[in-house]
């Protein structure tokens, strides 16, 4: 590709240079960078990608997508506005519009987009169809998994992922949407067939600053979706909002696509109806504009049914019928680090769970209050260069729903460990809930270790936070960490 055919992409963009110079891969990264690549010049949060341009010639870049002039290059350059819109541009072009090959569904929301993401993609393979996976723990393409660093990757990324889907033939791509990838542009330019929207409470106020800013970054999910009705049913776009949740109106209002709703409290589309809640599984009735059925989900809680009744509604979109869907899901055994049971015999159970917001943390609570004979020790942290305003809601909630809180490190990152600590501790000193004891033991091994010893017969220790991942962010450092693991060495009494 030359510089002026992208250019010709671009409207406003200027070349400097030689605009018949020819590139072979885009790149983002100086230090990922091979002969003739093309460099973009991303203005970043920590440093900005236009210093780095003299490393990326060094290694062979063949030209540079800049913001502003580099004087001191050599390289032909491709003048821009917004750098990342035109990487989002380019990486469609490079690789031919993927999105528009095969279908794209998104789910947005605080919390839930794993699981759903998991739901619908079980019910997709079900109905025979092939899938493509792209968010929090894995991308799945043509029956293989990669391990992701982040939910949602950046366009570059993105559209190679989407790209590969393609070439290997697949039907639907079932991807998280995280607000952060809205606010910054990644998923511009990939065309979405339907647009999941699970839910919105506080979390990320670090970035957003207000939660009216957090949903406006959403609603750019809904708002850039579809331009009307479509004559053909593939061309339609679909809007999937949880009518319990208050932001669904704003959303509602802000696409010009077909709403369709799900929920359990307020009328639905798709409405789920008698909700038994077990130490076993979750059942319930639903009742939907294409039938209706009893469910009986393997995995736990009354929020997973609101999981649930999004990748239904997204599945009878495409026509898969209600009987299906029901046999898929109730094979799904669960998601990797969700509500996930720790067992090795023990006569107590350990529950190891992703929760990581006040939401979060409440529902799996609640959910456990429901069937714990014995007393909940909850073992927690929240992460580091994150939002701080989320830690002593935490601390009250887990108070609320434990009898002993030991508050621990997840993720401090290049924050002191022990001022999360204290930044927690203050939700748990609440006069409300002041008679919850607690304690603070930084190490995340020796406080799981706390928890599982004061155990006795019929308790649940619920590890929250970190869910499947397998490490622990401490300064610069990634250090190996699996909740699942060190509470299995807990229990088998194995010392540090
Ligand atoms: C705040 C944020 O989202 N930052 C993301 C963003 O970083 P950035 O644009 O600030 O990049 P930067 O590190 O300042 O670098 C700027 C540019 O210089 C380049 N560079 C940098 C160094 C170098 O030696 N050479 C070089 O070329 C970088 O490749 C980049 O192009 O782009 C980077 C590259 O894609 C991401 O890795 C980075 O994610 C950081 C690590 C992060 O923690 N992101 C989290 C908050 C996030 O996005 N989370 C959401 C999930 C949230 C949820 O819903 O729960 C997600 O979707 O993952
Ligand atoms: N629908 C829901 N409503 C509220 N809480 C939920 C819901 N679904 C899951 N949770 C809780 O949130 C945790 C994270 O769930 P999940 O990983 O599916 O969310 P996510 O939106 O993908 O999170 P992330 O933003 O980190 O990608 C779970 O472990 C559970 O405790
Ligand atoms: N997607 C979330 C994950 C948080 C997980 C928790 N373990 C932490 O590190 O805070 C985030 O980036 O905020
Ligand atoms: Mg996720």
């Amino acid at each position: 590709m030359q510089l002026k055919d992208l250019a010709a992409c671009l409207a406003g963009s200027v070349i400097i240079g030689d605009g018949s110079s020819s590139c072979q891969n885009i790149q983002i990264d100086s230090r990922k960078v091979v002969s003739g690549d093309l460099f973009i010049c991303l203005p970043g949060h920590t440093v900005d990608g236009h210093d780095f341009a003299a490393q990326a010639e060094a290694k062979g870049a063949a030209a540079l997508v800049v913001e502003r002039h580099l004087p001191g290059s050599r390289l032909p350059q491709l003048l821009v506005k917004d750098a990342r819109l035109a990487m989002a541009v380019l990486a469609n072009v490079y690789f031919h519009f993927p999105s528009r090959k095969l279908k794209v569904i998104g789910i947005t929301g605080t919390n839930g987009k794993t699981t759903t993401t998991y739901l619908l993609d079980s019910i997709l393979e079900h109905a025979g169809k092939k899938t493509g996976l792209i968010g929090t723990i894995q991308r799945k393409v043509n029956g293989e998994a990669y391990p992701m660093s982040g939910t949602t990757p950046e366009a570059l990324d993105l559209q190679s992922y989407l790209h590969e889907m393609v070439e290997s033939k697949t039907d639907y791509c079932v991807m998280e949407v995280s607000s952060h990838a809205l606010e910054q542009g990644r998923v511009k330019g990939t065309e979405f067939r339907t647009a999941i929207f699970t839910n919105l409470t506080q979390d990320h106020l670090d970035y957003h600053k207000t939660m009216e800013d957090y949903r406006a970054a959403k609603g750019l999910f809904f708002s850039r979706l579809g331009n009307g009705y479509a004559e053909q049913e593939a061309d339609r776009k679909y809007a999937v909002l949880n009518a319990d949740d208050e932001a669904s109106a704003y959303f509602a209002k802000q696409t010009a696509a077909e709403v369709l709703t799900y929920g359990v409290e307020k009328k639905a589309d798709v409405q789920a109806f008698q909700i038994k809640v077990t130490a076993r599984g979750t059942e319930f009735h639903v009742q939907s504009f294409a039938g209706a059925a009893d469910i009986t989900l393997q995995m736990v809680g009354k929020f997973n049914v609101y999981n649930a009744l999004a990748a239904i509604t997204a599945a009878l979109l495409e026509g898969i019928p209600l009987e299906t869907i029901k046999a898929s899901l109730e094979t799904v055994k669960g998601v990797d680090g969700r509500v996930e049971a720790v067992v090795e015999g023990q006569p107590y159970a350990v529950i190891v769970d992703y929760a990581h917001t006040p939401d979060g943390l409440e529902n799996v609570l609640k959910t456990i209050k429901d069937f714990a004979e014995g007393r909940i020790i909850t073992v927690f942290g929240c992460g580091g260069d994150r939002d701080k305003t989320k830690r002593p809601l935490m601390g009250g909630i887990a108070a609320k729903y434990s009898n002993y809180v030991v508050v621990t490190s997840d993720n401090p990152r290049t924050e002191n460990p022990q001022q999360i600590l204290m930044d927690i501790e203050a939700g748990l000193k609440d006069p409300q809930t002041a008679t919850t004891q607690y304690e603070l033991i930084e190490d995340r091994r020796e406080a799981i270790h706390k928890a599982i010893e004061m155990a006795s017969p019929g308790d649940v220790v619920l590890i929250a936070g970190k869910g499947h991942e397998t490490y622990q962010l401490i300064g610069g450092q990634v250090h190996d960490f699996d909740d699942r693991i060190v509470a299995k060495e807990a229990i088998r009494g194995l010392t540090k």
